[in-house]
Formats: structure tokens, C-alpha cells, sequence
């Protein structure tokens, strides 16, 4: 997409998502406050100075639902780049999946979680580019996928990609 070249003018923010599994189908928590409010998503936020990746993906986790994923359990799919004509920054999501998980759910000042049968995923209330994308890492593909945006609704343009484990993409590579 043209607007990748801008990437040396643009603010990189990065941030996490992870998508718990079990036997019930994924978990997704209904965003109660502050960016996304109002949605359904998968838990996240932004990686914190002199955190790791991964460190920033489990904390958020269990700040957001109070499940535990040892780092061992953390799959690492792939990332979602968001960039927008009317912003300087551009937002990098680094999405994880995990199954083995501990500790009891509960709700969280931010999420209000609830596990959703695959065929069941509210894709209508979640952010409107997880359609395109959150089919593939359920199907337990990588991806990488990349949106431009005009505001926070309208999609510009779009580039999906599904990716083989053996090549998962990783930013800045
Ligand atoms: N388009 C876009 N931009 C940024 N983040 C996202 C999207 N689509 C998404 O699905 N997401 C994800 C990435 C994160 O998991 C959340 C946003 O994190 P946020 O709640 O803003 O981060 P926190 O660190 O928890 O924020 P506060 O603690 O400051 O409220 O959505």
C-alpha cells in the first residue's frame, strides 16, 4: 500500500491482541471504556516502555481477564499495521493466540469477557477490518494484514495476507 513509505514520517505505536481458545470457541471481551468502546475484541494494549512483546501481550491479558498464559503457551501469528490519511501515527497490533491458559476469568474495569462459538463471532460489533483477518488466525494461520483508515470506521484500502507457520511475519523484517 503507498501509504507503507510513509512509515519514516509516522509514529509507530505498538500494541497487542491475543485470542484465547478452548472447547467453548475463542473468548472475546466487550471493551467498556476508552478506545473501542463498545466492541467486541480480543484482549490487548499498548506494549509499555521496557516491556517485551510477549511480557506486554500476557500482562494485558490478565489485567483484562485475569487468565495466566505462560510465555511457553503464547503462539505468535503474525501483526495488523493500521494507518490512517488523517494521523500521523500508525498503529502496529502483534496478534497471539493461546489455549493452555490458568487461573478463573472474570471482568475486568476495561473487559467484559465472554467465550463465543466460532460460528457465533459478532463480527458486526467488533472493529469492522477483524472480519477479514480473524478468520484466518482461527483457522490457526498466520497473518499479516495491513489497512488504511479514514477516521476511525471508514476503510480506504486493505491488503490480507494468510501466512504458513514457517513464514510468520514479523515487523520490521
Ligand atoms: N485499529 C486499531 N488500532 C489500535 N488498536 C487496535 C486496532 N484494532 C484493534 O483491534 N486494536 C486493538 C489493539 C489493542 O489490543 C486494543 C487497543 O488497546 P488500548 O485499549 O488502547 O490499550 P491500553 O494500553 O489497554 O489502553 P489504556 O490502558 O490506556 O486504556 O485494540
Amino acid at each position: 500500500m503507498p501509504s507503507s513509505d510513509n512509515n519514516n514520517i509516522k509514529s509507530i505505536v505498538e500494541f497487542t491482541l491475543i485470542f484465547v481458545r478452548s472447547d467453548e470457541g475463542v473468548l472475546l471481551g466487550f471493551k467498556k471504556r476508552g478506545f473501542g468502546v463498545g466492541k467486541w475484541n480480543g484482549f490487548g494494549g499498548k506494549i509499555e516502555k521496557g516491556e517485551t512483546i510477549l511480557q506486554g501481550a500476557m500482562r494485558e491479558l490478565k489485567e483484562e481477564s485475569n487468565l495466566t498464559v505462560s510465555s511457553s503457551n503464547m503462539i505468535y501469528v503474525g501483526y495488523v499495521r493500521y494507518d490512517r490519511v488523517d494521523s500521523p501515527q500508525v498503529d502496529i497490533v502483534y496478534i497471539f493466540t493461546a489455549s493452555e491458559f490458568s487461573d478463573s476469568l472474570e471482568e475486568s474495569e476495561e473487559m467484559a469477557p465472554k467465550w463465543f462459538k466460532i460460528s457465533e463471532i459478532p463480527y458486526e460489533e467488533m472493529w469492522g477490518d477483524s472480519k477479514y483477518w480473524l478468520p484466518i488466525v482461527l483457522r490457526k494461520k498466520g497473518i499479516f494484514a495491513e489497512f488504511l483508515l479514514s477516521g476511525e470506521r471508514n476503510m480506504v484500502k486493505k491488503n490480507v495476507e494468510e501466512r504458513d507457520e514457517n513464514n510468520i511475519p514479523v515487523y520490521g523484517e
